[in-house]
């Protein structure tokens, strides 16, 4: 009893007093970005709850391009236009490199070893190399081309023995997507198109990883109670990593072992684990590197083709359009085959979805290694920095008619999101931009291409796809917040 009295004091006195001394700090540093007023301790917690995306691109429109926002003990200074975009991302690209590992993913070694979370240090270096170079490269992706067919392959094969059934979208690509990936990394399936049961233990794995990091933390606003773990996030991403390391860990051994005992292969027949025994990657330095390319290589790419899609569902004419663009060019068997990036229409469809969902909303927070100056304002050392790629996609001032699905808006245009054109930067830009970028648009193109060239896509019980709900669901991806359901039937 006693001592619940004493550490309730504590838990309430600590805060109040950090809060206090970081008011009085930030009251010293001269010339910080505008923003509302803070409440003691919470900050301006409060109003950025469900939706911070979207309470941000409020409070741009009253403050202005670049706002400071106060998150507990916590300074986030957040970029709404692509001029702010450009100054955070390009001219200050090297002091705002850094990372906010958040509470929730710091443990022991393992922290050290994500590439999203760290700063730029040398493992950084050397994963972000290794996999431009082995996965990401044009060599790289053209290497890829018959695996990724063979996978696709038996996605259609699937859909065509479950037509009229009512089918989960995202499980669909996700399996299709970890098994190119892993086939790609371990020459390997991991999961199996009839198992739906493995298929949603990996990935409710992974997304809990995710969502964990993202849940606003005690630990992450006022770092003094961080040990304490108080919200057990901490404790819950060790128990997912240790059983998802698990999975790659027998597979390291059994490699390992396998190299020791038999001849030196070509070079052709290596795969990305191969190369990463042969620069000496630790088991647990590869354990995490994959878990990393599976967080980040199929959600993005599942959340866009389901956003996608529901576009196209919602707007018959659009749909009717890039069909008859596909029809003349493909069936679905040459799609595998062919050079989608040509397909005018269709390639504007994949960027509007991408600039009205654009699926990481704040990009992954940045922290700055120093303090520097954006806009005139001052950005203290170690504040987090987001920049609202949302804001800017549905900035009238940039877009026009931004909430609508316009394709034709990027046809005859030069914008493209290779991270140098600040209103449209779904990849992010930078140093820290998205390596991932050729092949989660590669996935997009023919997993998306094929639903619309082999099949008819109907919604379960005759729903209107007119109604479609298109509401949104906020975290690093920002989701559809109903999972997209079809009845596909195969074109005559
Ligand atoms: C639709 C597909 C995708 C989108 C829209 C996307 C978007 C992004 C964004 C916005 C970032 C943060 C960039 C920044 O902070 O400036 C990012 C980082 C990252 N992405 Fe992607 N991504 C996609 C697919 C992929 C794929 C397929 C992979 C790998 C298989 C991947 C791997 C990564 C990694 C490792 C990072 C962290 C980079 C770092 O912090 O240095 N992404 N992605």
């Amino acid at each position: 009893m006693e001592f619940n009295f004493v550490s309730s004091l504590f838990l309430f006195v600590t805060p109040l007093f950090l809060f206090f001394m970081a008011r009085k700090y930030y009251a010293s540093v001269k010339n910080l970005p505008p923003g509302p007023r803070p409440w003691p301790i919470i900050g301006n917690m409060h109003q950025m709850a469900t939706n911070p995306h979207i309470a941000a691109a409020n409070f741009a429109k009253t403050y202005g391009p670049l706002i400071s926002l106060r998150l507990g003990t916590r300074l986030l200074v957040v970029a709404s236009s692509p001029e702010a975009a450009m100054e955070v991302l390009k001219t200050q690209d090297r002091h705002l490199s850094g990372r906010s590992i958040p509470d929730a993913l710091q443990q022991s070694f393992i922290d050290y070893y994500f590439v999203w979370a760290r700063d730029c240090n040398e493992h950084w270096k050397s994963c972000r190399t290794l996999c431009r170079l082995e996965l990401f490269s044009l060599k790289a992706i053209e290497a890829q081309s018959n695996l990724r067919n063979e996978k696709l392959a038996h996605m259609l094969d699937f859909l065509n023995n479950n037509q009229g059934k009512v089918m989960k979208v995202e499980e669909l690509i996700f399996t299709t997507l970890i098994n190119t990936l892993s086939n790609i990394l371990f020459s390997k399936d991991f999961l199996d198109l009839n198992d739906e049961e493995a298929a949603h233990r990996l990935k409710f794995g992974l997304f809990k990883i995710l969502e964990n990091s993202v849940t606003p933390n005690v630990s992450d606003f006022f770092p003094i109670v961080g040990g304490l773990d108080l919200q057990g996030l901490r404790k819950d991403n060790l128990n997912h990593l240790d059983e998802l390391s698990s999975f790659s860990d027998a597979i390291v051994k059994e490699r390992r072992a396998r190299i020791t005992n038999s001849k030196l292969m070509a070079d052709h027949e290596k795969d990305f684990l191969d190369r990463l025994l042969e620069n000496n990657f630790t088991t647990a330095q590869i354990n995490i590197l994959v878990l990393e390319l599976f967080i980040a290589g199929t959600d993005t790419v599942v959340t866009t083709i389901e956003w996608a899609m529901s576009e196209l569902l919602k707007n018959k004419e659009k749909m009717y359009k890039v069909q008859e663009e596909l029809k003349k060019e493909f069936n679905c068997n040459s799609i595998m085959k062919s050079d989608l990036s040509k397909l005018t229409y269709f390639n504007a469809c994949i960027k509007e979805t991408l600039r009205l969902h654009p699926v990481v909303p704040v990009l992954i927070p940045r922290r700055a290694l120093e303090a520097c100056e954006v806009m005139n304002y001052t950005i203290p050392q170690n504040s987090q920095v987001w920049v609202n790629v949302w804001a800017i996609s549905h900035d009238p001032k940039v877009w026009e008619d931004p909430n609508t699905f316009k394709p034709e808006r990027f046809l005859g245009s030069n914008i493209d999101f290779t991270g140098h054109d600040y209103e449209f930067i779904p990849f992010g830009g930078g140093r820290r931009m998205c390596p991932g970028l050729p092949s989660g648009v590669k996935s997009l193109q023919t997993m998306l291409a094929a639903f619309i060239v082999g099949y008819d896509w109907a919604l379960p019980n005759d729903e209107d796809p007119s109604k479609l709900d298109m509401t949104e669901k906020f975290g690093v991806t920002l989701q559809r917040e109903k999972p997209l359901e079809l009845i596909f039937s195969r074109k005559e």
